[in-house]
């Protein structure tokens, strides 16, 4: 159990983050989305208001956040996005594949679009859409795929810009998140 936490305010909720090491330096305030109704649709409402007009298609990476996408395409009466997966599936016929690293996952992870979401992407224009983005190795990874696919990247956006995340001016979020020295 977490002896730190961060009262995080975003989209009108306010969560109590539990504060963990991730490595013996550094330390970051948990966002998990999955399974909290509230916090997905409060989001989702307050990022769809900043939605590139342009957008075509919106695409995330599994898993955290995939509620967001569905929701931000509900809402916007979008009847399909494209999913990248972290591994290739039995019924994948001719996946791409590209390289990926994120702060919460220790050593190299991949990142695979299948073959009808590299269909939906291909000559669209491309929202990529998140939970967080932090270091932006993940977001880096599924632009690549995306460009790989041979569709075009019009907009980043995420609930929550972590770290050195908070400084760039090519993505969209609604709040920060800061990054926490780790305790030993
Ligand atoms: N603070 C955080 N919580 C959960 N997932 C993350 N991915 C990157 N930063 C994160």
């Amino acid at each position: 159990m977490a002896d730190r936490f961060y009262e995080l305010h975003v989209a009108g909720v306010t969560r109590k983050l539990p504060i963990l090491n991730v490595n013996d330096k550094l330390a970051i305030a948990g966002f998990v989305i999955l399974g909290d109704v509230e916090l997905v649709e409060k989001a989702a409402a307050a990022l769809v208001k900043r939605v590139p007009p342009e957008t075509e298609i919106m695409v995330t990476a599994e898993t955290k956040g995939i509620p967001l996408v569905h929701e931000m395409a509900r809402l916007m009466g979008m009847p399909r996005y494209a999913i990248a997966r972290k591994s290739v599936k039995a019924y994948m016929e001719n996946p791409i594949i590209v390289e990926d690293r994120s702060i919460t996952t220790k050593g190299k992870q991949i990142l695979v679009l299948q073959d009808e979401d590299i269909a939906l992407v291909r000559g669209r224009k491309v929202l990529l859409v998140d939970d967080v983005i932090s270091t932006g190795g993940s977001i880096k990874a599924l632009e690549e795929l995306i460009e790989k696919a041979g569709g075009t990247v019009i907009g980043r956006m995420a609930i929550l810009a972590e770290g050195d995340a908070m400084n760039r001016k090519d993505i969209v979020t609604l709040e920060n998140l800061p990054l926490f020295d780790a305790q030993v």
